[in-house]
C-alpha cells in the first residue's frame, strides 16, 4: 500500500489570509460526551480548536458543561437534550463530528438520527466511536456529501463485517465502496480509504499512543482541519491523520506514554511547519 509521507503534505494547505475572520475558518458542531464520558468530547473539542476551527460548538450532556467551559472557554456549549437548538446548530454547521463518548443509550440513538435526518449535502460529517457502532446497527445513506468514519479495527468489524484478520486492502476497499463513505482505519500504521484516491498508510505512530482518548483527539483534529480547509478535503484528512501520529512519535522519544493532552498542546506549533508559508 502507498505510504503517506510528510513531503506530500508539507506546504499544501493554505496559510490564513490577512483579510479574514473566524467565520472564514469553519463552523464546527461536535456531539458527544454522556454522563461518564465527558472527557472524550472535551479532548475532541480541544483538538479542534487548537487545529484552527473558527467557531466550535459542543452539544453534550448538561453534566459536562462546567468542566468543558473551564477546560476550553473558546468553545460554545449546548444541552444535547434541547432538540430545537440542536437542529438549528446542525443546519448552521460546516462540519459535524458525532460519536466521542456518545454512548449507546436511547438518547445517543436519537442524536445520531437527528444528525442524519437534518444534515445537508453541502456539509461534512465525521462518525467516530459510538456513532460508528450505532450506525453499523442501522446503516443508512447520510445526506452529507462527504461522510468520513474513523473506526478502530473492532468498530470497522462492526461496520464492514470484516474481522481484523479479514481487513485486507482489497476487502476494505470493497467495503468502503459498498458503504459509500470514506474511512480512516486506525491502528499501528493507520490506513486511509478516501474516494477517488488509492489507499494510503502512514508510517508514523507509536504504541505510546495506546491510551484512552487518543482517537477522540484525532477526530477533533480532523474536524478542525476539515472546517478550516473546506476546499482541500484530501490534504486536510491526510494532514490531520499524519500530524496526530507524527507529534506522538516525536514526544515518545522522551516519554513512555504520550497523552492526548500532550498531543493537543503541540498541534498549533507543528501546524506552522505543515501549512504553506505566506507569500
Ligand atoms: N475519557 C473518555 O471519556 C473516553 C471515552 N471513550 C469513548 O468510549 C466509547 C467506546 O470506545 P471504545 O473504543 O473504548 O469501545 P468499544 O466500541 O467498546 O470497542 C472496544 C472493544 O473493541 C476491541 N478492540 C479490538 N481492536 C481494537 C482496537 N484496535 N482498538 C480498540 N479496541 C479494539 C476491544 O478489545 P479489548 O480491549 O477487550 O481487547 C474492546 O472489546 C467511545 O465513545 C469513545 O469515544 C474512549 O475514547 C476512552 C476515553
Ligand atoms: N500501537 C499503536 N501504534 C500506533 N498508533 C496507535 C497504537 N495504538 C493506538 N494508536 C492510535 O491511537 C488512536 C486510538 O484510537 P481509539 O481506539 O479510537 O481511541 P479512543 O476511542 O480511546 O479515543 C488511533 O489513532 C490509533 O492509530
Ligand atoms: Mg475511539
Amino acid at each position: 500500500m502507498k505510504m503517506l509521507t510528510f513531503n506530500e503534505l508539507a506546504h499544501r494547505l493554505p496559510p490564513r489570509k490577512a483579510i479574514s475572520h473566524k467565520g472564514d475558518y469553519g463552523r464546527l458542531l461536535l456531539i458527544g460526551g454522556n454522563r461518564n464520558m465527558g472527557g472524550a468530547i472535551m479532548l475532541a473539542a480541544q483538538a479542534a480548536v487548537c487545529s484552527g476551527a473558527g467557531l466550535t460548538t459542543v452539544a453534550t450532556d448538561e453534566v459536562n458543561h462546567t468542566a468543558l467551559h473551564c477546560r476550553l472557554p473558546e468553545a460554545m456549549v449546548l444541552n444535547w437534550e434541547n432538540n430545537d437548538l440542536l437542529i438549528s446548530k446542525i443546519k448552521g454547521a460546516d462540519v459535524i463530528l458525532i460519536g466521542c463518548g456518545l454512548g449507546l443509550e436511547t438518547i445517543s440513538v436519537r442524536l445520531l438520527q437527528t444528525v442524519l435526518i437534518n444534515i445537508a449535502d453541502h456539509q461534512k460529517l465525521i462518525l467516530d466511536g459510538d456513532a460508528i457502532t450505532l450506525f453499523a446497527r442501522n446503516p443508512q445513506s447520510p445526506t452529507a456529501l462527504k461522510t468520513l468514519a474513523t473506526p478502530h479495527q473492532k468498530e470497522w468489524e462492526r461496520l464492514s463485517g470484516l474481522t481484523p484478520l479479514q481487513q485486507t486492502e482489497i476487502s476494505n476497499q470493497t467495503a468502503v465502496k459498498r458503504l459509500g463513505i470514506d474511512v480512516v482505519l486506525k491502528k499501528h500504521g493507520t490506513e486511509l480509504y478516501l474516494a477517488g484516491s488509492e489507499p494510503q498508510r502512514i508510517n508514523v505512530g507509536t504504541p505510546a499512543m495506546a491510551t484512552g482518548g487518543m482517537g477522540d483527539t484525532l477526530a477533533g483534529m480532523l474536524a478542525g482541519f476539515l472546517a478550516q480547509f473546506p476546499r482541500h478535503y484530501r490534504q486536510a484528512v491526510c494532514g490531520a491523520v499524519y500530524l496526530h501520529s507524527h507529534i506522538a512519535q516525536g514526544l515518545a522519544e522522551s516519554r513512555h506514554v504520550v497523552l492526548p493532552t500532550d498531543i493537543i498542546s503541540r498541534i498549533q506549533t507543528e501546524m506552522k511547519e505543515m501549512i504553506a508559508p505566506e507569500e
